[in-house]
């Protein structure tokens, strides 16, 4: 995709995203991924952006994708299909069967913890990480502890949105690139 193009779908995009103050919590600004998602070219661009992103960074050549309940389960897996990887759910405490291994966390409106399943990941897989957003970077983060903990190979970590100020990217050990900043 040339340049030009490039920037201006991902500006187009930044304009119809939604925000809503104060939302879930008094001082929050709750920026709405459904708001760009329910429009059929705004998700085929998004799909696309992320694919040129990720050819860009080469990091095409991954085994797993990994995606974080809920929202990051709408865009992992159409990326690993796009990759022609797998697709693992890190989900929240008590919904994954089998031996799992878990962390607690806390992001940018509450804690809770996270769980894998433990034969999800091979030692020495490549796994790009996908979510919708990173804010303080706890959900990330503590997902990089857990592949770390299953001896996985974290390439990276890609979003749809980056909420700057709150410099996220600090607390996870790889790489995290998005595609719109607020
Ligand atoms: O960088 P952080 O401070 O960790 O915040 C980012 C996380 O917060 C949201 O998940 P959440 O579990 O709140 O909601 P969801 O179940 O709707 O995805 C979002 O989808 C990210 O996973
Ligand atoms: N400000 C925010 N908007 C949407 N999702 C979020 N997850 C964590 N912080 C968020």
């Amino acid at each position: 995709m040339d340049s030009t193009l490039y920037e201006s779908t991902l500006s187009d995009l930044k304009d119809k995203i939604k925000s809503y103050p104060d939302f879930p919590k008094e001082g929050i600004v709750f920026r709405d991924i459904f708001s760009v998602l329910r429009d059929p070219a705004c998700l085929r661009n998004i799909l696309d952006l992320m694919v040129a992103k990720i050819e860009l960074l080469k990091w095409t050549d991954v085994d797993v994708v990994v995606g974080l309940e809920s929202r990051g389960f709408i865009l992992a897996p159409l990326l690993a299909v796009k990759l022609n990887a797998g697709f693992v759910p890190v989900r929240k405490k008590g919904r994954l069967p089998g031996v799992c291994k878990e962390i607690a966390y806390t992001l940018e409106y509450r804690s809770d913890v996270l769980e894998i399943q433990q034969d999800s990941i091979h030692q020495g897989q490549r796994v790009l990480i996908i979510d919708d957003l990173i804010a303080t970077g706890g959900s990330l983060g503590a997902t990089c502890k857990l592949l770390s903990g299953l001896n996985a190979n974290v390439v990276g970590c890609l979003v749809l949105l980056e909420l700057e100020q709150l410099h996220g990217s600090k607390n996870v050990e790889a790489p995290v690139e998005s595609l719109i900043t607020f």
